[in-house]
């Protein structure tokens, strides 16, 4: 007879209260309502996201106020779903169904004023970024640490917190930035997390203009946050701003251009879509994603 694996039983047992204490805890983020159940729907759909990929349909719908024994059979009966499911085992129609109910019936709470703005090079969200600064104060864009060298007229902390790599090292040791990533192969880019996070408190809206890479990091530990991909009218105006901007070499054009077919393609993964034709309609409609009043700018 073929011996079976030895059994780690300890680590088994350890593993299932770790299961189980994430599980209350996504219960109990619903039911306080830090969480919105359809944040926690779509997690679910992703197994790395283990206490929302295993929680039972029915503790999922019994964590939301309001939702009591009978109403969730109702709701279950009506949408055809098997209690026993999980969320993460819903089959693509029930999980439509169950997103569709929720966001009919179920009030979700907003989300965190916390906006990223990504784009490909050149699409224009430093100007975007520029004019809700000048136009709309109350918005905090955040100000992120780069080890690329200053341009002529940048000014620290003011365009970007300029560190060498042995100070962006010791960032990333000390867990002072949300997200980082190395852009266009070259340099390393970084979003400190105490501005945004005191602001938030504050009820401020934030703005990141940050790159794909870093969008998809704020995705991941801000699930509320709102993510925005800037658009050009087209490719070839996208071409005619970059090189018309003159500030690369036609090799470093090149090179964006690469990498801007590959952030283009990844614009199914934002919440919204803005295409920058003109600059103030842009950042009007960037701005009005984060339901701020227009103090002063241009309606
Ligand atoms: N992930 C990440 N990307 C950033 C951050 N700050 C700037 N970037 C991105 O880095 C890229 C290069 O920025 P920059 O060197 O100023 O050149 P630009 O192409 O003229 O904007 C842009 O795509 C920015 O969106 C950050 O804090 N994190
Ligand atoms: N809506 C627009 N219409 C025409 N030109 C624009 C517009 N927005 C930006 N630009 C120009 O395009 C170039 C690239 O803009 P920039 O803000 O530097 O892009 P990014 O920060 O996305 O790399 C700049 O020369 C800028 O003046």
């Amino acid at each position: 007879m073929p011996v079976p694996p030895p059994v780690d039983r300890a680590a088994a047992s350890r593993a299932a209260v770790a299961a189980r204490r994430a599980r209350a805890e996504v219960k109990r983020a619903i039911a306080d309502s830090t969480r919105s159940s359809l944040h926690v729907l779509d997690a679910s759909l992703d197994p790395t996201n283990a206490a929302e990929h295993s929680l039972r349909v029915t503790h999922f719908l019994l964590s939301i106020p309001h939702i009591g024994t009978t109403k969730m059979e109702r709701i279950l009966a009506t949408l055809a779903i098997s209690p026993s499911k999980r969320l993460g085992g819903l089959g693509s129609n029930q999980r439509k169904r169950l997103r569709e109910y929720l966001s009919e019936h179920v009030p979700q709470k907003p989300r965190h004023r916390l906006l990223v703005l990504a784009g490909p090079t050149a699409v224009g969200k430093g100007t975007v970024v520029k004019y809700i600064q000048d136009q709309y104060p109350e918005v905090l864009i955040s100000v992120s640490a780069t080890t690329r060298a200053p341009r002529p007229g940048e000014v620290d902390g003011v365009n970007y917190l300029f560190v060498t790599d042995e100070e962006f090292d010791r960032m990333i040791e000390r867990n002072e930035l949300l997200e980082y990533a190395t852009v266009h192969g070259t340099h390393r880019y970084g979003t400190p997390r105490t501005p945004i996070d005191t602001a938030l408190k504050e009820g401020r809206p934030v703005m990141l203009e940050i790159d794909i890479q870093g969008a998809r990091q704020v995705r991941k530990h801000m699930p509320d946050a709102r993510l925005v991909f800037l658009l050009p009218p087209s490719w070839d105006e996208l071409v005619a701003r970059l090189e018309g901007r003159g500030t690369e070499s036609a090799e470093e054009q090149a090179r964006r251009l690469e990498t801007a077919r590959t952030e283009l393609a990844a614009q199914d993964e934002f919440d919204d879509l803005v295409v920058n034709d003109q600059v103030p309609d842009a950042a009007r409609k960037v701005v009005a994603l984060m339901r701020v009043s227009n103090q002063g700018g241009q309606a």
